[in-house]
């Protein structure tokens, strides 16, 4: 690449920084199994697809990673998932710098969000488990809760617990609430296992959203549920995907939303140029096989090289 005096800028080959990401490791000390759809799932393997991360990225120095939620897995036997919690967060620390934990379903059908969130070194408010962090000055991570209203992981006569059978009541006829038979299209998002970002969340996203514009930074979305429907299968979505979506429409700063929970993974570009890129789970690598990244992070895009399973993309930025 050329430059105004004639030298080759080597520079811009340099990523500001780099990071990890890996999701939906659901490890549980059980057979292997399928999901509802018969799609083989590997829960001891998921730890070693783990060790493997941890040992490739320490050999490449990001500088942080990003795990995008669902630690340990619903069939983990319950008097197990303190220490399965625990024994998972210790395979990340044995990486060399921070390690940043995201919630999903599988984590809160372990444990509530109290026991939870201490153990995943989530600092919020009133057990919410959003976050930002600025790891250059340029740049700004946003991680939503995307089980702020849900039927999962809160006391059972939380108010948000109500909040949500009731959205779930209205919304989906069936008994059992996980199924989406009879849903059509879009609406096969209004299930048990999703959730939505609440109306305080939302106001925040936008306050950090006006704080990052005043600043000048880059803003990447992280969240353990997808955003856009084009990334992702109908029955993964967000229950609010397009409330969330509405208030990172209004700000050029977001560059790129990335998400787990859609095993077999996705990537689109939305109608605001925003990149959607949903990662392939560690659950579902066959023995031998992983799916974990390493995204090099640039002025005007995002790199992730991806291991085996995980596709390699690159997102650059379109606005
Ligand atoms: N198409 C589907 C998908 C799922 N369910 C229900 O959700 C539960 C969890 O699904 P997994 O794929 O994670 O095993 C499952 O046990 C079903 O109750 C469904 O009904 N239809
Ligand atoms: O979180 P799981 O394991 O129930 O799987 C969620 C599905 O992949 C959503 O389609």
């Amino acid at each position: 690449m050329g430059s105004a005096n004639g030298l080759v800028n080597v520079q811009s080959n340099q990523p500001l920084f780099s990071f990890g990401v890996i999701t939906d490791v659901q490890y549980a000390d059980i057979p292997d199994g399928r999901s509802f759809l018969g799609v083989p799932r590997y829960y001891r393997h998921s730890l070693l697809v783990l060790q493997r991360a941890v040992k490739k990225w320490n050999h490449r120095r990001p500088n942080f990673i990003m795990n995008f939620g669902d630690i340990i897995d619903g069939f983990c036997p319950k008097e197990q998932s303190l220490d399965a919690v625990k024994k998972l967060v210790m395979e990340f620390d044995n990486c060399n710098g921070p390690v940043y934990h995201m919630i999903g379903n599988h984590c809160l059908y372990n444990l509530p969000r109290e026991k939870l969130l201490p153990l995943l070194r989530i600092h919020s408010h009133n057990d919410h488990a959003y976050y930002d962090f600025s790891p250059i000055p340029e740049y700004r991570f946003v991680i939503l809760d995307g089980y702020d209203v849900s039927a999962i992981g809160w006391p059972k006569d939380h108010p948000k617990t109500l909040k949500a059978l009731k959205f779930l009541n209205e919304k989906n006829p069936n008994s059992d609430k996980n199924s989406p038979n009879g849903l059509v299209d879009l609406e096969r998002r209004f299930l048990m296992f999703n959730g939505a970002v609440g109306k305080d969340q939302l106001e925040w996203l936008d306050n950090v959203l006006s704080d990052a514009t005043r600043l000048n930074q880059k803003v990447v979305v992280c969240c353990h549920l997808p955003l856009d429907p084009n990334a992702s299968s109908r029955e993964a979505l967000l229950w609010n995907y397009d409330e969330v979506m509405e208030v990172l429409h209004r700000y050029s700063c977001v560059k790129v939303c990335l998400a787990g929970h859609d095993h077999k993974g996705g990537h689109s570009v939305d109608s605001h140029g925003i990149h959607h890129r949903v990662f392939e789970a560690a659950l579902e690598c066959p023995p031998g096989t992983d799916a974990f990244g390493c995204v090099d992070v640039f002025d005007d895009r995002l790199s992730l090289s991806g291991t085996d399973r995980m596709k390699s993309t690159e997102m650059i930025f379109c606005r």
